[in-house]
């Protein structure tokens, strides 16, 4: 086994190294980083999340010169991606201080060019933006003495190819060239070599191209009931946090809405977005403010977010490729992750040719009934219970209950803490959801909003803002019940039509609220 230390790097670096808690290279990093320490061109071809951006990054860092040169380029598919190998750039310069800088588009320029100008040892960028650059002066890449396409075989992909050769053009032809990815198709390896000069290979793993450490199952859905299906499997996994991936753009911002609107904290990323509301969305599933990131392949690369616990095909990938990458978001550096794939009946084509090309096994399951999920959400909450039990840490909570269980039944004690920890009402449940059956109260029609108790809006709250907006006078609101992530809000019936038509246009703490009448819920099958 190689050590950082046996792989001779500079003091500063293995500082670093050891600052980000690295103990010993992955396989991937002890094979490349002596190779391209060399000069040599490499080819390095490695499982998803197995620390390929560092096999590039330490080799970069350490032969960094003092010149203020652009010395390195590194090429990413996607801003976010740029962005996020920046900052591991940045973690391993981090004694050495090279200057590194993140290019891409939908940030100002103006900006760029000025960091330019004082003088960049590397720079991580997208090709659209760099090839700007390029044309108007402002980045020079004539003393450039290494070149990284992360993701290569996406970089030399028809969408991307023209802007790299053009790219290639403006460096220097005695350049090192290296090229790193996950999947490495016959043709790009063969294509790769024209932009190469006697490239060494470096494979990880040959013939296993997902992780092992990713359960792969697919569930039969069908098209009209697909979202229904999806809410049910996520409400019967433990998810920490999880990518939904979609075919289109248009699919992400629907399937984003709907999920709001049913309570989950979601939010969606692609193309069409403002880089801010990019850049924001993701600072939102990386400190954990939203659980599910909806997105289409503009995600699918490269991303690496800690503790992705699922990755949900809700859209079946197009190609094989996408879909390794796509679940490669989950089980990275040694951790578990479930890949979860819906699949309709017109797409079992495409599921063959993935389980062909990948040799992954998908093992079928089926979509839980609703009262699968009950029994799973009990045996989620038991876990979890027991869970922060054996953690222990308990004193002060002992010592609030030590005074009550005199005169309490322990079991109630432990029931009410059950049911304000869990931020749903079980037993409220039972009825409230079946409204129509077991009856809301008459005259009275109930409205589902979606927003939580974790918007921190009490009941007297809501009711001043409905009536206000609504001008109706207070009374005419009924029972409100806010659960965790949603609320329901029953209104005289001749005052639902103002209730709807103003909540429809309100706002609360900024985001739009998701209204409508709440339907009768298809009753638990026993
Ligand atoms: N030697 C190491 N020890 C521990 N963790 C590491 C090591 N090298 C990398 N990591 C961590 O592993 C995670 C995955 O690394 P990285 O993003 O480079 O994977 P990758 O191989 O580029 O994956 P992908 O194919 O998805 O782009 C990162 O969080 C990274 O910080
Ligand atoms: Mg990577």
């Amino acid at each position: 086994m190689t050590t950082f230390f046996e792989l001779n790097l500079g003091k500063k670096i293995q500082q670093a190294i050891s600052d980000m808690g690295f103990e010993e290279p992955s396989p991937i990093q002890a094979q490349c980083i002596p190779v391209v320490l060399t000069g040599s061109d490499v080819i390095g071809q490695a499982q998803t999340g197995t620390g390929k951006t560092a096999a590039f990054g330490i080799p970069l860092i350490e032969m960094a010169g003092p010149s203020k040169h652009v010395q390195a380029l590194i090429l990413t598919p996607t801003r976010e991606l740029a962005i996020q190998v920046a900052g591991e750039l940045r973690k391993i310069a981090k004694y050495k201080r090279t200057r590194t800088l993140p290019i891409y588009g939908g940030q100002s320029i103006g900006s760029q060019i000025r960091t330019l100008q004082q003088g960049v040892q590397i720079v991580i960028g997208t090709p659209g933006r760099i090839l700007d650059h390029l044309r108007r002066g402002t980045l020079k890449l004539d003393k450039l003495k290494t070149l990284v396409l992360d993701e290569a075989d996406e970089m030399l992909d028809m969408g991307f190819i023209e802007d790299i050769e053009a790219i290639l053009k403006e460096t220097p032809e005695d350049r090192q060239t290296l090229l790193f990815s996950a999947t490495m198709p016959y043709e790009v390896k063969n294509l790769s070599k024209r932009y190469m000069n006697n490239p060494q290979n470096v494979s990880i793993n040959r013939g296993e191209v997902t992780v092992p450490l990713i359960e792969q199952v697919y569930y039969k859905v069908l098209e009209r009931t697909k979202l229904e299906s999806l809410s049910r499997i996520i409400d019967s996994e433990e998810v920490e946090l999880g990518i939904i991936f979609c075919r289109t753009k248009r699919g992400v911002d629907e399937l984003t809405d709907a999920l709001m609107s049913r309570g989950y904290l979601a939010d969606g990323l692609h193309g069409d977005l403002s880089q801010a509301q990019r850049d924001r969305v993701m600072r939102k599933f990386r400190h954990t403010e939203i659980q599910l990131l909806v997105a289409t392949d503009v995600a699918a690369r490269g991303i690496d977010v800690e503790n992705v616990t699922h990755v949900i095909n809700f859209d079946i990938p197009q190609d094989p490729e996408s879909y390794v990458h796509r679940i490669g978001r989950t089980g990275r550096a040694g951790k578990h992750g479930l890949a979860l794939t819906l699949v309709t009946p017109p797409e079992f084509k495409l599921l063959k040719q993935i389980e062909k090309e990948t040799k992954a096994k998908l093992i079928s399951k089926e979509v839980p009934s609703l009262a699968d999920v009950a029994e799973r959400q009990t045996e989620i909450w038991r876990d979890r219970l027991v869970r922060t039990m054996q953690d222990g840490k308990l004193a002060t909570y002992r010592a609030i209950l030590s005074g009550l269980v005199d005169e309490f039944d322990p079991l109630d004690l432990a029931a009410a803490a059950l049911k304000l920890a869990s931020g749903e009402d079980f037993e409220a449940q039972e009825s409230d959801y079946n409204f129509g059956e077991t009856g809301g109260a008459p005259g009275m029609v109930r409205f589902f909003l979606n927003i939580g108790r974790s918007a921190k809006i009490g009941p007297s709250d809501l009711v001043k803002l409905i009536s206000e907006e609504a001008g109706i006078p207070g009374g005419a609101i009924g029972k409100i019940d806010i659960f965790e992530k949603f609320t329901f809000v029953e209104v005289q019936e001749e005052s639902a039509p103002f209730v709807f038509e103003a909540l429809r246009k309100s706002r609360i703490n900024g985001s739009r609220i998701n209204l409508e009448p709440a339907r009768p819920r298809e009753r638990a099958r026993k």
